[in-house]
């Protein structure tokens, strides 16, 4: 699990949000495998050309962040969604299915699901995104532009929005490294090695991250 606050900047996601007024919203029901149509209680953007360039914009803006970067290793990209809560609108307990058929028809295994949030949270009550990890549930909200990244298979549900909008995109990513323990490391060397001073150490720690991810790291 990730948060990285600011990945998007302020004008941007005016902009994402200015766009959006113009989308054409249809209910989450009418978008899902049938085993949750049940908990889908909110509403998406339907997917047109002004959403797709939307996508490549957050794709790019998270692709310009180094520690976006160094966490997700994306081999390859789902279609994100844009999501709209509304009052007593929420998405019940949930995992994300493994897998996701791309614009293109190819399939990508989701590895990692993430969340941008696009409105303040000052602007909406509730709709916080739980997530079910062993040692207790994690609530989270995050100021505009942030994202929250986390492993696919955690059950998790947005708790209902009680007043106000919450709008956020969400986005699946087929990693370098699927192995949550392996990312961890190789993120943590990474922060280690951006940070270290040239020189000997810092050489071998490249090298170390480097051999590693020809271990671990798929094409
Ligand atoms: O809105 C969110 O933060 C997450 C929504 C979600 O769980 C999903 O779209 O699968
Ligand atoms: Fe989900």
């Amino acid at each position: 699990m990730l948060p990285i606050v600011g990945i998007i900047e302020p004008n941007e996601v005016q902009e994402i949000r200015a766009r959006l007024v113009a989308a054409n919203y249809h209910h989450g029901k009418l978008d899902t495998s049938w085993r949750f149509v049940d908990e889908k209680n909110h509403h998406q953007a339907r997917e047109d050309e002004a959403i797709l360039d939307l996508q490549r914009l957050v794709r790019e803006a998270l692709m310009a962040n180094f520690q976006f970067k160094i966490y997700a290793w994306p081999s390859k990209w789902a279609r994100m969604g844009f999501s709209r809560y509304g009052p007593d609108e929420h998405y019940g307990r949930h995992v994300d299915g493994w897998t996701q058929r791309n614009a293109d028809g190819e399939m990508i295994r989701r590895d990692l699901s993430f969340t941008i949030f696009l409105s303040e949270p000052e602007s909406y009550e509730g709709g916080e995104l739980v997530l079910e990890r062993l040692d207790g549930p994690v609530s989270i909200k995050l100021p505009a532009g942030s994202i929250f990244i986390y492993s696919t298979g955690v059950i998790h549900q947005v708790m209902p929005v009680r007043s106000g909008e919450r709008h956020v995109c969400v986005g699946w990513i087929e990693s370098r490294l699927r192995n949550e323990e392996q990312r961890n490391l190789i993120y943590e060397l990474s922060l280690v090695h951006a940070n270290m001073q040239k020189g000997e150490l810092n050489l071998l720690v490249d090298k170390g991250i480097s051999t590693l991810m020809r271990m671990w790291g798929d094409m």
